[in-house]
């Protein structure tokens, strides 16, 4: 899987272009093409960068690439991320490693959002995956409660024995729909509920996802 990953990271920076604003994404993928993008600012390629986190702006700044803060930023000319599900549709769950807002704002502001995978994270339906959906710490009996109501059943995402913390401070949970035949209906019921920060459909912001399959890289647009 870790070479599908790689060869999907590297077709995608072979996208970036000289002074691109470039969105850097989360995940052991994204760690691929942050990577690969850092080589080839060591080379001469002059960009600036985003972070989706604040793992990735540590691993963006331990490896050299010049970050600028997302509140400073009009637009991002091509982001890279990664994704926990994507269907041929190019819809999305991400979440996963619990960066879902950050990333969000980021493919929002992004003229090229292009998601990276091996081929483990194509679905014919999405679902299989638990939706992250962050949640403002005191709304989320509130959340859950009417997350069963759309036949969600949640759970708050643990971190050892603690609660699990995003980095602006929120929960996680966790929700199992089951496979759902309509994203973009259950993003919109999830975007009513009062108290969701962000959650983790991302329906109509991915251009491109670039998969690796063994050794060949298939395109989905
Ligand atoms: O959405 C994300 C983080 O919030 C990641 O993109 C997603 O979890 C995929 O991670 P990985 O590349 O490690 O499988």
């Amino acid at each position: 899987m870790d070479l599908e990953k790689q060869n999907a990271a590297n077709a995608a920076v072979k996208m970036i272009l000289q002074h691109d604003v470039v969105g850097l994404g989360t995940g052991s993928t994204a760690y691929f093409a942050i990577a690969a993008i850092a080589d080839l600012v060591k080379n001469g390629l002059k960009i600036k960068a985003v972070a989706t986190s604040k793992k990735t702006e540590s691993l963006a700044v331990s490896m050299g690439i010049e970050l600028l803060n997302i509140e400073d930023v009009q637009y991002i000319d091509i982001t890279i991320d990664g994704a926990d599900e994507f269907n041929e549709q190019l819809q999305l769950i991400k979440g996963g490693g619990g960066a879902l807002f950050r990333e969000k704002i980021v493919a929002s502001l992004s003229k090229k959002e292009i998601i990276i995978a091996d081929s483990a994270k194509k679905v014919d339906q999405l679902g299989k995956f638990k939706v992250p959906i962050e949640v403002v710490p005191l709304a989320s009996s509130y959340v859950k409660e009417q997350l069963k109501r759309l036949d969600g059943i949640s759970e708050l995402r643990k971190d050892g024995d603690s609660l699990y913390r995003t980095d602006n401070g929120n929960y996680i949970l966790d929700a199992d729909f089951g496979l759902f035949t309509d994203a973009a209906v259950l993003a919109e019921r999830l975007n009513q509920i009062e108290g969701i920060l962000a959650h983790g459909l991302f329906i109509n912001l991915s251009t491109m996802v670039i998969m690796g399959k063994g050794s060949e890289v298939i395109t989905y647009q």
